[in-house]
């Protein structure tokens, strides 16, 4: 049976996931898996197509301390225990910068150019580019897909995409890109499922996970978002600090002598949930801490998406609706309570027992403002668009497509 695999790389996480091709460019999920906690809790998970569990490993810190590290027993994993033979892998490349609007073939070229904006996703940009240069090298004819995390938000108007600064700086890509746009197309193409009144309308949707940002979408195409230039803009992370004066960096050259590889890293692995807190990166084990900087870590992430829901709701000028997505968005039910306190102006209500329960729509049947929690599925986008490319077609909506 032909199958797609696809890799998808995240700051926290390495998650992948096997598809079956069947007649009509029909997509059916066999295997989902995920590697997460790196750094802090490694553990394997995978399960069969109907949800049936495949693997579920503990690992000590040191087996997965970094992303490398968890691609390589994760790859073990699926080579060793699934004996796959995929006829194309399709790949999550974090930044395309100005050169990608759509995925693309891969060959050593393209290779080549993604290289560049390593520097500007430094903790992703390697990781999506080494298994894609070893299956290049090691299996030249399969074919591989890059799908990138800005190509979502390439249609945003010039006003949304620029820096105060020189154009001269705009023509030669420091402009804003926006990230997670994986994970937006596919909230995008799920919300006339789920919220068939307003899918067309003005919505705010958060992907908070180990990265977090928001994004402005109307009539399910993105018009702003939180993150820019990198994925370091915008909302706290994991481990980056979100929107943060240029005069900082500064500070920390001038006052504190750093060198741009010392800020790189500081900015990317130092700060954030990690760096408020003193604690963790992850949210789980903030949320399990008694340590009150754990506290106000988790309120400045609280406070911070409040703020930006702001911004976006006048990009939007008001909303329609509000998402939940990713590893925070679709599993913390106090963080969900807490952000929609922080949104009750915009006319939002939540249900604590809908909440709780997880349910699609957390919201009261009275709330001006529905809220939902949509898991996303950036592997599935991925697929398509992987499939799309090998059948030599323009678009994945042009062949009826389905996931079972
Ligand atoms: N049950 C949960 N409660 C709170 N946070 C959770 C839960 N499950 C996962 N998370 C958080 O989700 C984040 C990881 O999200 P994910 O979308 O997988 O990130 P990434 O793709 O960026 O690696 C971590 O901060 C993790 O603690
Ligand atoms: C762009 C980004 O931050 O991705 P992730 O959330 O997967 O780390
Ligand atoms: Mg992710």
């Amino acid at each position: 049976m032909d199958t797609i695999l696809v890799v998808n790389a995240g700051s926290s996480s390495v998650k992948f996931q096997i598809f079956a091709v069947e007649g009509e460019g029909a997509l059916r999920r066999q295997v989902k898996g995920q590697m997460d906690g790196i750094g802090s809790r490694p553990r394997l998970r995978a399960s069969g197509g109907t949800g049936d569990p495949l693997a579920d490993r503990a690992y000590p810190i040191e087996a997965a301390a970094d992303v490398p590290a968890a691609m390589a027993v994760a790859g073990a994993w699926l080579r060793d225990e699934l004996n796959i033979n995929p006829i194309a892998v399709g790949h999550r490349v974090v930044h395309g910068g100005p050169d990608y609007a759509r995925p693309v073939l891969i060959d050593h070229a393209v290779v080549t150019r993604l290289e560049r904006y390593i520097s500007l996703a430094p903790l992703h940009q390697p990781h999506n580019l080494a298994p894609i240069r070893t299956l290049l090298s090691n299996f030249p004819t399969l074919p591989q897909v890059a799908c990138f995390d800005t190509a979502f938000h390439r249609d945003h108007d010039a006003l949304a995409d620029h820096y105060a600064i020189p154009h001269q700086l705009h023509a030669e890509g420091v402009r804003r890109y926006g990230f997670h746009g994986l994970s937006y197309e596919y909230i995008a193409k799920r919300l006339p499922q789920v919220a068939p009144d307003i899918a067309d309308g003005r919505m705010i949707v958060a992907h908070l996970g180990s990265g977090a940002s928001m994004c402005a979408m109307k009539s399910g195409k993105s018009v702003e978002s939180t993150m820019g230039f990198t994925a370091l803009d915008g909302l706290a992370m994991g481990t980056r600090p979100g929107q943060l004066d240029p005069g900082v960096v500064l500070y920390l050259i001038a006052e504190k002598g750093m060198s741009a590889s010392n800020v790189q890293n500081f900015l990317y692995r130092d700060c954030g949930l990690k760096g408020l807190s003193g604690v963790s990166n992850d949210m789980r084990e903030l949320e399990t801490s008694e340590d009150p900087r754990a506290a106000f870590a988790i309120d400045y992430f609280v406070y911070r998406i409040g703020l930006n829901a702001g911004m976006l709701a006048a990009a939007l000028q008001g909303i329609d609706g509000f998402v939940f997505t990713a590893g925070i968005g679709e599993n913390s039910v106090s963080i969900r309570a807490r952000i929609a306190e922080k949104l009750a102006w915009l006319g939002v209500t939540l249900d604590p027992a809908e909440n709780a329960r997880h349910a699609t729509r957390i919201s009261r049947s009275d709330s001006r403002i529905p809220v939902y929690v949509v898991p996303t599925d950036e592997e599935l986008m991925i697929a398509q668009h992987t499939l799309a490319l090998i059948m030599n077609r323009q678009s994945p909506n042009q062949k009826r497509e389905r996931v079972s």
